[in-house]
C-alpha cells in the first residue's frame, strides 16, 4: 500500500509524495482531463517543487479518474477546447497562453525521471506530454493514444511530433498525425512509444515500482544519462544543460577551489605542477 501524502491543495490537480517518488495528476475527470491555463500553472508549479525537492528522485505523472459523468478514463485529452481563444487558451485573467509548452520543458530538463503514467486516453496536448515524459506505463484496458491537432488546428511541431517521429518512425509519426486514429496500449507498446502495457488494477503499483527501483541508482548517473540522451535532439540548448552537470563536477574539484579562493584572497591561483593531464 502507497502512503501518498498530499503536498498541496490545487484546482485542477493533485499533487502527492511518497518515498522519493512525486506524484502529479491531472484532476478533472469529467472533461477527459483537459487543460486549461489553470491547469497549466498548477502543473508547471507542482513539478517546479518536485524538481527542486532533492527528496524526489522520480515524478509520475497521470490523471485522476474515472469520469464521475460516465465512468470514462483519461490520462489527459489536451487543451480544453471551451478555453480557446483566437490567440490561445485563455486564463481567468483574460490572457492567451500557450504555457504547456513550459510544462514540458520542465519535464524535459529537470535532472529527474518523469514516467507518464496512462489510465486512459491521452490525446492532442495529453498525447504530447506523454511523448517528452522519460517513460511511459498504459493501462492495458482503457489507455488509447490519439492525435487530434490536425482536427481542432491547435498543433505541437515540437516535441510532440517531430520527437516522436524519432520514438516510433517517421512514417508512424506522420500516420497519427495525419490520420487522427485510436491506438491501444499494446500498439503503442508495439511502435516503441510505450514501455510497458500494465492491467489497470496494477498500474498505480507498476509506476511506484519502477520509481522505486530508479531510486536505487546513483542519482548523478540517471541525471547524466538523462541530459546525454536529450543532447542530440536538442540542439544548443541540450548542449547547455549537459554540460551545466560537467560545470557542477568541475566545482567539485581543488581547482574549481583554488580558482574561487585566489579570486577572493586577491591573489594569483595556484593550480600545481601536475595539472595537464591526459
Ligand atoms: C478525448 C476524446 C477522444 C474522448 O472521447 P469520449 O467519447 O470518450 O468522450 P467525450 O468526447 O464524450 O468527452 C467527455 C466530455 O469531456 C469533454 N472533453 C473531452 N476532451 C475535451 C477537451 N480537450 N476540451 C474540452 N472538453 C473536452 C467533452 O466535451 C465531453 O463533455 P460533455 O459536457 O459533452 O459531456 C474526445 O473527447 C476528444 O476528442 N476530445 C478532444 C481532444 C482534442 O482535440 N484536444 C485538443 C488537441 S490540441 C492540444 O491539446 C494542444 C494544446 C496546447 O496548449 C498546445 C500548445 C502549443 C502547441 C500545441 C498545443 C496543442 O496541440
Amino acid at each position: 500500500m502507497i502512503e501518498w501524502k498530499t503536498v498541496k491543495e490545487y484546482d485542477d490537480i493533485t499533487y502527492k509524495k511518497c518515498n522519493g517518488v512525486a506524484r502529479i495528476a491531472f484532476n478533472r475527470p469529467e472533461v477527459r482531463n483537459a487543460f486549461r491555463p489553470k491547469t497549466t500553472s498548477e502543473l508547471y508549479d507542482a513539478f517546479y517543487d518536485a524538481s527542486e525537492d532533492p527528496s524526489i528522485g522520480v515524478v509520475l505523472l497521470s490523471g485522476e479518474g474515472p469520469s464521475p459523468k460516465d465512468g470514462g478514463w483519461a490520462f489527459c485529452s489536451g487543451g480544453d477546447q471551451k478555453a480557446r481563444g483566437e490567440q490561445g487558451y485563455v486564463g481567468e485573467d483574460g490572457r492567451h497562453r500557450l504555457n504547456i509548452l513550459e510544462v514540458q520543458r520542465l519535464i524535459r530538463f529537470m535532472p529527474k525521471v518523469v514516467i507518464a503514467v496512462v489510465p486512459g486516453w491521452a490525446v492532442g496536448g495529453g498525447h504530447s506530454l506523454h511523448v517528452v515524459c522519460d517513460l511511459t506505463l498504459a493501462s492495458e484496458e482503457h489507455a488509447i493514444f490519439k492525435q487530434t491537432d490536425a482536427d481542432v488546428t491547435s498543433f505541437d511541431g515540437g516535441y510532440g511530433s517531430a520527437y516522436l517521429a524519432k520514438m516510433v518512425g517517421q512514417k508512424k509519426a506522420r500516420e497519427i498525425f495525419f490520420l487522427g486514429r485510436n491506438y491501444s496500449a499494446q500498439e503503442a507498446f508495439e511502435m516503441g512509444m510505450v514501455n510497458k502495457v500494465v492491467p489497470h488494477a496494477e498500474l498505480e503499483d507498476t509506476a511506484y515500482e519502477w520509481a522505486q527501483e530508479i531510486l536505487g541508482k546513483s542519482p548523478m548517473s540517471i541525471r547524466m544519462l538523462k541530459f546525454a540522451m536529450n543532447l542530440t535532439d536538442d540542439g544548443m540548448v541540450g548542449q547547455q544543460v549537459f554540460a551545466g552537470e560537467a560545470t557542477r563536477l568541475a566545482y567539485m574539484t581543488d581547482e574549481a577551489k583554488e580558482g574561487r579562493n585566489a579570486f577572493l584572497e586577491k591573489r594569483k591561483p595556484n593550480f600545481g605542477d601536475d595539472k595537464w593531464i591526459s
